[in-house]
């Protein structure tokens, strides 16, 4: 008779499944837990006791760690000596082995979980027989999700168990324990960098397609999930996200993250905020986003950090977004967004810090891994290095100039006034050409007359100084740092603007 070994954690689907394996002839053997269930509907089966000679023991540690079980299911049924040495020990073949495991990441998950409450889940046996059945997947069929139990069932009843799709269900069974094993060896450890680096990461969409039409693409949820993520987010309203909407996304909660003292909106597009509003209320905030620049808002991203309300929203509507973000949606406002079928509409409580983790990018044949950029500077940070010194007025926007620069894309400038970005110069290999776009798109806005200007990076020359005080700008951010320096301090000397230094590089490449 053949004989199925059934031991699940998660029991849903698992008398279904076990009612057609006991159709189709199967010997139904089970660990405690799932004996029981599958008792109470009646079906025939044998504890896994009978088959190892053992009761289960030290609270569930020992149940299946047997060579009853082992041997019968790493046993070669194409070698005759292997059959034979089982039969001599009275090994009975298992052929179809049914485990999923101990709920490591849900238990550590839990806020208050304690150490040894963890230790108690992580799963020994389970992985054990379904590493073992996927070994030997050429006579052994491992089942490790019970979305599987109905197709497995299928292929079981009309003999569809080819070699390529044995292989797909073993290969299920490495990537199930492996992703397990990951989630331990990351709980265990204390170190950020450790020799093997093992990351796991579940499906959470398969993308369109990926930056551009011809590549494919899915996006993956770390198994360590966080609060603050656009795979957090949830969506309300409109089409499915691209790979594009998602990464633009994601920049725009990293910058809205540094501006959460006050209603503050960021329009993004590719990668870079195109405007950064904050003000007393969410539609000035929205406003002064939008006529930041109104033109590269077309088909980009919108977060905000309070409530949507009907003027917001209505202002909103009148232009293309691709995604507005925000922690929630009054009525009516989400009733008016919602008009347009294509536009997204997500929700995530936006009030949330950054986890203090790592950020992963890759090269090819690798990847590089550091911390995430949480700096950032207030008013304490901050060194007056020229003979002028900054107004009240003008310390306050060279501090939100400070937050905005931090997102932009080096060579990175803002230009700002007021809880407003002005003009914006990102990615240029040349910083005074980032210099020249931040002042070139800044020079047509109102509040030119008081803006100050911040830079990512230190200047390695003083044109970029010279530039802006002889081009409008009043007093200038930069981290300070270049052999060169004393040459900015002068030239803003010269030229009577302030020139502060915030100690503080932010490139992002
Ligand atoms: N210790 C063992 O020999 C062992 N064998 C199977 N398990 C696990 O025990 C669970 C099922 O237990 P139960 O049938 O008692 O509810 C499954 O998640 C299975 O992976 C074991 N538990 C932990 O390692």
């Amino acid at each position: 008779m053949k004989r199925a070994l059934l031991s699940v954690s998660d029991k849903t689907g698992l008398v279904e499944l076990a009612q057609s394996l006991h159709e189709l002839d199967y010997q139904l053997v089970s660990t405690g837990g799932t004996l029981k269930v599958l008792a109470a509907a009646n079906l025939p089966v044998t504890p896994i006791d009978e088959i190892t000679g053992f009761p289960e023991m030290l609270d569930g540690r020992v149940k299946t760690l047997h060579p009853n079980v082992h041997g019968g299911l790493l046993a070669r049924r194409d070698l005759p000596e292997h059959m034979a040495t089982i039969k001599e020990h009275g090994i009975e073949p298992i052929d179809v082995v049914v485990v999923n495991l101990y709920p490591f990441k849900e238990t550590i998950a839990k806020p208050d979980v304690t150490f040894a409450q963890a230790i108690e889940q992580i799963d020994i046996g389970g992985p054990s027989m379904l590493r073992s059945a996927a070994k030997n997947h050429a006579a052994v069929l491992p089942i490790v999700d019970p979305a599987d139990y109905p197709q497995a069932i299928e292929l079981l009843k009309n003999d569809g168990l080819t070699p390529a799709v044995r292989r797909q269900f073993a290969a299920k069974v490495f990537q199930h324990t492996a992703a397990y094993d990951s989630l331990i060896a990351n709980y265990l450890t204390t170190e950020t960098y450790p020799e093997n680096l093992t990351l796991s990461f579940t499906k959470y969409d398969a993308l369109r397609y990926g930056e551009n039409a011809h590549q494919s693409a899915t996006a993956y949820v770390s198994d360590q999930p966080e609060n603050y993520s656009i795979l957090a987010a949830e969506v309300l309203h409109g089409k499915k996200l691209s790979y594009n909407n998602l990464r633009d996304a994601d920049a725009a909660l990293r910058v809205i993250a540094d501006f959460n003292n006050k209603p503050t909106v960021v329009t993004l597009k590719h990668m870079n905020p195109a405007g950064i509003g904050q003000a007393d209320t969410l539609f000035e905030a929205w406003d002064k986003a939008f006529k930041a620049d109104d033109i590269s808002i077309f088909g980009g991203v919108v977060v905000l950090n309070r409530e949507v309300d009907l003027e917001t929203a209505q202002a909103m509507h009148k232009i293309f977004l691709e995604i507005i973000i925000a922690p929630s949606y009054t009525e009516e406002a989400f009733t008016e967004l919602a008009k347009k079928k294509n536009l997204r509409l997500l929700q995530l409580p936006i009030n949330q810090p950054i986890a203090a983790k790592q950020d992963v990018v890759s090269v090819l044949g690798g990847i590089l891994v550091q911390d995430r950029d949480l700096v950032t500077e207030d008013l304490a940070d901050f060194k007056v290095v020229s003979e002028a010194q900054p107004t009240k007025v003008q310390l306050e926007a060279l501090v939100f100039a400070q937050k905005a620069v931090k997102h932009v894309k080096s060579n990175a400038i803002i230009v700002a006034a007021n809880g407003q970005t002005l003009g914006v110069g990102a990615g240029q290999p040349n910083r005074i050409d980032s210099v020249k776009i931040a002042i070139d798109h800044a020079q047509v806005k109102p509040a030119f007359g008081e803006a100050v200007l911040a830079s990512d990076a230190f200047f390695p020359m003083n044109d970029s100084v010279e530039y802006a005080a002889t081009h409008g700008i009043t007093a200038i951010v930069e981290p300070g740092g270049s052999i060169k320096d004393q040459d900015s301090i002068d030239k803003a000397n010269e030229l009577g603007i302030a020139l502060v230094f915030s100690n503080n590089r932010h490139f992002k490449h």
